[in-house]
């Protein structure tokens, strides 16, 4: 199964920037049968589900894309994010298109054009607070804190907290969990960004949501690398703004 994967810059009110459209112009196919016949040496377990990385193919190739890209006034970093997922099939269970983010992390340019884009929009938003949920909002949400210089607040799967902690239940697109926070990490009045990797039905960045509202924080905004519109899971998250790099298939 070949996947393609759709690339947007998505805030809750405007839809910013679709490069999809420029992967499927007649360059577009070019770069993907020049890619497709290199050797895929860097997860030789895996068979990739989505066009290898621009940066594997060749040099003109790839200045290519990024005068496609130029011309639509694309960033070219979504481009290089995007490429750098990797998608596996029936992962954790059957029917399951998994969004590999640790690929991502791998290619140290991909990584950063992550942060500082989030950076970018952020920084100057006056957010005291970026909170990460577990287990992969630690990686992603770290970098943009110290880079807008607000606290970090980690949302934790049960019984990971060694404090007194307030909790939220959500369901997920495979089965249910609960998302807890240390009492006394936040304080009511303190503005807040969420941060995630992916959004598929939304429960947990909703219950993120939830857990700090309770308390009284404002939530400025949800961030997320990748989301996975068929499982509308901005519908979830009711009038809060929801800000993606990239889009997938569920
Ligand atoms: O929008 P939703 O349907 O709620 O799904 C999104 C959540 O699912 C994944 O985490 P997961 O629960 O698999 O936990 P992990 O990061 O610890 O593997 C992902 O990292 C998000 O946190
Ligand atoms: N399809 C998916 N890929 C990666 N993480 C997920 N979390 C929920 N759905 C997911």
């Amino acid at each position: 199964m070949l996947q393609l994967q759709t690339i947007s810059l998505f805030s809750s009110n405007s839809f910013t920037f679709s490069p999809a459209v420029a992967f499927r112009t007649p360059a577009a196919k070019t770069l993907s049968s020049a890619a497709a016949a290199l050797p895929f040496i860097r997860f030789p377990n895996y068979r990739s589900a989505r066009p290898p990385p621009c940066c594997s193919v060749g040099k003109s190739e790839a200045l290519k894309v990024e005068a496609m890209a130029a011309e639509d006034g694309q960033d070219l970093r979504l481009a290089r994010i995007s490429s750098a997922i990797r998608v596996i099939p029936n992962f954790p269970k059957p029917g399951i298109l998994f969004q590999d983010i640790t690929t991502l992390l791998l290619d140290t340019k991909a990584f950063k054009d992550t942060i500082d884009l989030f950076v970018e929009r952020y920084k100057d938003k006056e957010i005291s607070v970026v909170a990460g949920v577990e287990a992969r909002g630690f990686i992603f949400g770290p970098p943009i804190a110290l880079a807008i210089g607000a606290k970090f607040v980690p949302l934790r799967k049960p019984k990971k907290l060694p404090g007194k902690v307030i909790s939220e239940e959500y369901s997920l697109e495979y089965g249910t969990d609960k998302i807890e926070m240390h009492v006394g990490a936040v304080e009511a009045g303190e503005r807040a960004l969420i941060v995630d990797d992916l959004i598929a039905t939304g429960g947990t960045l909703g219950a993120a949501i939830r857990l700090l509202e309770r308390v009284g924080v404002h939530v400025v905004e949800c961030a997320c690398v990748i989301e996975l519109p068929e499982l509308k899971g901005r519908e979830r998250l009711g009038e809060k703004p929801l800000f993606v790099l990239v889009s997938g298939d569920a």
